[in-house]
Order: structure tokens, then C-alpha cells, then sequence
């Protein structure tokens, strides 16, 4: 029998996204917490509508330990609204992190960048190599990458941010700035699995220095950095080994990236675990 909204007692709001709003909820008959996105389908055409369906069904078969688990989904028909439950991650998304470095200028240590790198890098093998279609996460971002209790790493909102989007009417302007567009998008290739490996680069580079490797005050002069593809290293408390790896990552040409398989096994990163173990 399809869930209820009254199975679950809302907490608060965290936050608005492109999509809708979040809000933490508590499953009474477990007492677990969840996040649930409430998205009006309301004024959405019926192509949208399926699109969203193949989304959340897409979701829905996403099970890995770095990947934020789909827990349920629950049609509202009078608001017109469906409510996709997701886990909760409690540690809060990366974005809170670097925004708590910039105000303190404290930096986050080695150990915990690789880990991130890692645990990042592993989610999106499970999605590049998803038995049914390879998915791209394609909006890798701080804001998407989240802890859990234990810190382990939830890579976040699959699709439902491109699908919503383009619902959202601004499919060709950007609703946030695209500090993380890569090289090949810029210069009109189709999005693809190494552009998922530069976005990977942009998001450590931007957890040792609380900012993207590459800023502009428009569009036209990021994607000239971009394409430019220099950046200053990261601060000296970090070791060339972690220097050199992000380097590898933010290679403009696609072809030099490491693919994710070779990130999982870069032996900098394994010998890394070894020591955070
Ligand atoms: C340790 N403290 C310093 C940090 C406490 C931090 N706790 S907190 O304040 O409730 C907190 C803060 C941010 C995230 C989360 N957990 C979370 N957020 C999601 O989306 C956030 C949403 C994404 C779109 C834009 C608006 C925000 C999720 N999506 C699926 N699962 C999710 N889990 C919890």
C-alpha cells in the first residue's frame, strides 16, 4: 500500500533547491529521519511528467554506500505534489564545510579531501557502470556531495536537478554560476563521463582552497579561464602528491583524465587509505 504524508512528522525545512523545497522528516513507525523534496507536477506537460516518473524510477535503483538511498515517494494529488523520501544526511553537504573554512580560514585536512575524492569517486563508478544506462551525475558540486552521522561521503540529486531545471523554464540561462563546467562543455561537446572526472577536480580543489579553481565575474570570462586551464596550486600544508592528483583530474584535455576506475585505484589514494585506516 503506497506510503502517506501522515506516516511521517515534518522537522523543519533545510533548505530550497531548483526543485522545491526540502524539509527533514521523521518516519513515525521507524522514528528514522529522512529528507523529503515536495515538487509540484501541478503545471508540468505530460513529457515532463514521465520524465520525472524515469527519474525517481532511476533513483530508485541507485543502492551504493556513497550515493544518497531513495527511501519512498508519495503522491499528493490534491497539491498535485509528489514527495520523493530520500535519507537524511545529517553531517550536511560539503557547501557548509567550505563556507566554514573561508569564514575561519582554517583548511580541511589531507586525510579528509582524499577521502572525499575517494568516496566521491566511488558513487560515480557505481553510476558510470549502472547496469541499465550510464547515468552522469552531471551537477557535481558542494552543494551535492553529503555526510552522513558517520562522515561517510552521499553524492546527491541525481537528474531530478536537470529534469526540474528545464521545468523551471530557465533550461538556457544558468540558475547558478557553472564554476565547475568543463573544457569540453564550454566548447559544445556533449556532456560525458570525464566531464563528471573535471567537476571531481573542481570539488577538491575547492575543499583546499574554499574556491572553485576558476572564478569570473561573468560567463564569457570564466569560460575563458576554463578553457585557459591554469590555476594556483593549492596551499604548501598540502603534499605534491595531492597536488599533482588534482592536477590529473583538471586536465582540459579530456583524453589525460583518469577514468573513475583509475582514481578508485590510484595508488596515492590507496596508500592514502592505508594510512586514514
Ligand atoms: C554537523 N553540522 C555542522 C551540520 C549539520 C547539518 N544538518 S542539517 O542542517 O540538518 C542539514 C543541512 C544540509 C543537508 C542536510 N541533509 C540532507 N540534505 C539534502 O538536501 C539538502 C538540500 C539540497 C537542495 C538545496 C537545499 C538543501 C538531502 N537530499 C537527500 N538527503 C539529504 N540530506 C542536513
Amino acid at each position: 500500500v503506497g506510503a502517506k504524508l501522515e506516516d511521517y512528522e515534518v522537522l523543519g525545512v533545510i533548505g530550497t533547491g531548483t526543485f522545491g523545497t526540502c524539509y527533514k522528516v521523521k518516519k513515525k513507525s521507524s522514528g528514522h529521519l529522512y529528507v523529503w523534496k515536495a515538487i509540484k507536477y501541478g503545471s508540468m506537460k505530460e513529457d515532463k511528467k514521465q520524465l520525472l516518473v524515469s527519474e525517481v524510477n532511476l533513483l530508485s535503483q541507485l543502492k551504493h554506500p556513497n550515493i544518497v538511498r531513495y527511501h519512498d515517494r508519495i503522491i499528493h494529488k490534491e497539491s498535485a505534489t509528489l514527495y520523493i523520501v530520500m535519507e537524511c544526511c545529517e553531517g550536511g553537504d560539503l557547501s557548509l564545510i567550505i563556507n566554514k573554512c573561508k569564514r575561519t580560514k582554517c583548511l580541511v585536512t589531507e586525510a579528509f579531501v582524499w577521502h572525499v575524492l575517494y568516496q566521491t569517486a566511488r558513487a560515480l563508478q557505481a553510476c558510470h557502470w549502472h547496469h541499465s544506462a550510464t547515468i552522469l551525475h552531471r551537477d557535481i558540486k558542494p552543494a551535492n556531495v553529503f555526510l552522513d552521522s558517520s562522515g561517510n561521503v552521499k553524492l546527491g540529486d541525481f537528474g531530478l536537478a536537470r529534469v526540474l531545471e528545464s521545468e523551471s523554464g530557465y533550461a538556457h540561462t544558468i540558475v547558478g554560476t557553472p564554476y565547475y563546467m568543463s573544457p569540453e562543455v564550454i566548447k559544445g561537446s556533449k556532456y560525458n563521463r570525464m566531464s563528471d572526472i573535471w567537476s571531481l577536480g573542481c570539488l577538491a580543489y575547492e575543499l583546499c582552497t574554499s574556491s572553485p579553481p576558476f572564478t569570473g565575474s561573468n560567463i564569457k570570462e570564466l569560460a575563458r579561464k576554463i578553457l585557459d586551464g591554469r590555476y594556483d596550486r593549492i596551499p604548501d600544508y598540502y603534499s605534491d602528491d595531492l597536488n599533482s592528483f588534482i592536477n590529473l583530474l583538471l586536465n582540459t584535455d579530456q583524453e589525460k583524465r583518469p577514468p573513475v576506475e583509475d582514481i578508485t585505484h590510484h595508488p596515492s589514494l590507496v596508500s592514502q587509505l592505508a594510512t586514514n585506516s
